[in-house]
């Protein structure tokens, strides 16, 4: 029997915006399932930006079809589209004269939803995302930091539930700690865990974090869709090979787990009870930073040497993973 297949998320098909005779964005199609991230990834001015408005009508494209939940967004009207579709902007875009809970609440307010059900809802989205209702919940954006912003900007998106999640460069104002610390954040907040979300970025850390497949563009064509591990082990082309060779080693580090070293690891060692999943570079981080309040420490340590038999499992590791790209 023909196996059917759940209708995607999202489906893109033929994407074409120009900006006179520029090509913004130019034949892009993809599907996205339910539940999965979509990282749209490349340099500044490769076409993200429009390729995502094109995604709820902020931007109208000159050719191709948008379809969501297997409805094409012609269909529908621009606002009821917006309504369903959580949106965080580059710029934050909190309304300056409404307090926190007031711009967290705007699209239940729109959507007609009951006071006392705002006001909970608020509640629990402030505190889920860090900042307590009794303190912030009154304040106006001007009273708050850059990060601050960015969780209200993401409670925002969320407040009426959406299943579908657009994010462009989210932690962009960041600086890189504070960066790192809400995108981990970001990555374990339970609200979400079963959105199906498309996210903007150029950073390419931040790509393999949070990516379930990364779409890499370049002058607004796509260069490869796959995982991460796809586009760091089977570039599909000389751009994509480029693009991550200033990060390569981190990359790998961080793409390849315990589990893909072990069968390298010829000795028994501690890592045998850590999570399979734990990466090479999550392992090293544990090992090294004695200092760290991270779950991984509370696992038994190892008490023979063994960031060397790491290393060497990794490195043929590494080589297996090479082998299978010739
Ligand atoms: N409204 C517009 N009018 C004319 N040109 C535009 C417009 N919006 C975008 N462009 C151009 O289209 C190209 C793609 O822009 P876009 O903002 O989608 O890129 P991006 O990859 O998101 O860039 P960044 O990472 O710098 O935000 C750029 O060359 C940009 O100058």
């Amino acid at each position: 029997m023909p196996e059917i297949l759940p209708e995607p998320a999202i489906r893109v098909s033929g994407l074409t915006k120009h900006f006179g005779a520029h090509a913004a964005v130019h034949d892009v199609s993809f599907s996205l399932p339910a539940g999965e991230t979509l990282v749209l990834l490349g340099p500044s001015g490769c076409g993200k930006t429009t390729l995502l408005k094109m995604l709820n009508r902020l931007v109208e494209p000159d050719a191709g079809t948008v379809e969501i939940n297997g409805r094409d967004v012609r269909q529908q009207r621009p606002e009821e589209l917006r309504r369903g579709i959580g949106y965080v902007i580059q710029q934050v875009g909190l309304l300056p004269h409404y307090s926190v809970a007031d711009n967290v609440a705007v699209v239940p307010r729109l959507l007609g939803h009951a006071p006392a059900a705002i006001a909970a809802r608020t509640h629990e989205l402030l505190t889920r995302l860090h900042l307590p209702p009794e303190r912030y919940a009154a304040r106006f954006p001007h009273e708050l930091s850059g990060g601050q912003q960015q969780r209200v900007g993401l409670a925002r998106a969320l407040a009426a539930d959406p299943p579908i999640v657009l994010l462009d460069e989210p932690f962009g104002a960041l600086d890189p700690v504070t960066r790192a610390r809400i995108r981990r954040e970001f990555r374990e907040l339970e609200e979400l865990r079963d959105k199906t979300i498309v996210l903007v970025t150029h950073d390419v850390a931040e790509a393999f974090e949070l990516a379930d497949r990364i779409l890499l563009l370049d002058a607004g064509r796509v260069q490869q869709l796959g995982t991460p591990r796809e586009l760091l082990f089977r570039p599909a082309t000389d751009f994509v090979r480029r693009f991550f060779a200033a990060e390569r080693l981190q990359l790998q580090m961080r793409t390849l787990t315990l589990k893909d070293i072990r069968p390298f690891l010829l000795e028994p060692t501690a890592f045998d009870a850590w999570p399979p999943e734990t990466s090479v570079h999550a392992a090293l981080e544990a090992l090294t930073d004695t200092q760290a309040a991270d779950p991984l420490q509370q696992l038994p340590q190892p008490t023979a040497p063994v960031m060397r038999p790491l290393m060497e499992a990794f490195e043929q590791a590494l080589q297996t993973e090479h082998a299978w790209t010739r």
